[in-house]
């Protein structure tokens, strides 16, 4: 299971989450964002991180031209694309990238029959507010959670391993929950989040 730690906006926070053992960082490029990155400081931070660390470019109804030459003067190595977005949108981004696409709670079982056999596309459930640390009904969602999809919304490290143990998800992703105030990360909420959910994974390391 991959861990994703999102919102980051500085080269001491991406070293920070990497030496956390995150699998990701996530670079916020929505201009509604208040974690809002440029792609010079996400490219710095994103080779501060090394190359083992996955560098993902976030985005909000974006143009296809905008996200491509962002995606690029960043360097990530792949995009999540939240919003009302064509499916012709995300398979011509999948051309160039690998996609985790957000959906919310009600749009999942569509989406999961729509992308189930798009290996460049990844689902992440996400709450209808991105970034807004709010948690899914993990209980009710149980029944339609698609195998191989990713789950985000109010995570942190007090109920991760709950989410976990409820879906079973191929990553997690957070931001809310590991910030003292949006856009800059509570060290020690990032540390225990990464190592919750390593733990709940089965992928925790011996102490
Ligand atoms: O976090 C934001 O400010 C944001 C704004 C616009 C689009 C996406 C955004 N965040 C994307 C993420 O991947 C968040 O980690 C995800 O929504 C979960 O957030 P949270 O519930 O705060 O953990």
């Amino acid at each position: 299971m991959k861990v994703k730690v999102c919102g980051t906006t500085s080269v001491a926070d991406a070293v920070l989450a990497a030496q956390a053992g995150a699998d990701a960082l996530g670079f916020i490029f929505a201009p509604v964002s208040r974690r809002l990155v440029t792609a010079q400081v996400a490219r710095e931070a994103g080779i501060a991180a090394g190359p083992t660390v996955a560098r993902v470019g976030v985005f909000l109804n974006q143009g296809l031209d905008e996200v491509l030459r962002t995606a690029e003067a960043a360097r990530v190595s792949a995009v999540q694309v939240h919003g009302s977005l064509p499916g012709l949108y995300v398979r011509q981004l999948a051309a160039y990238y690998p996609v985790l696409r957000v959906v919310r709670p009600d749009e999942l079982t569509q989406a999961a029959a729509e992308w189930r056999d798009h290996p460049g596309v990844t689902l992440m459930l996400d709450a209808p507010e991105p970034g807004g640390g709010v948690p899914l009904d993990w209980a009710a969602l149980r029944a339609d959670f698609p195998a191989g999809a990713w789950l985000a919304g109010g995570l942190g490290a007090g109920n991760v391993a709950q989410a976990i143990g409820a879906l079973n998800p191929a990553g997690v992703d957070a931001v809310s929950r590991l910030e003292h105030l949006p856009g800059r990360k509570d060290p020690e909420a990032v540390r225990t989040f990464v190592g919750a959910a390593r733990v709940a994974a089965g992928t925790g390391y011996p102490q």
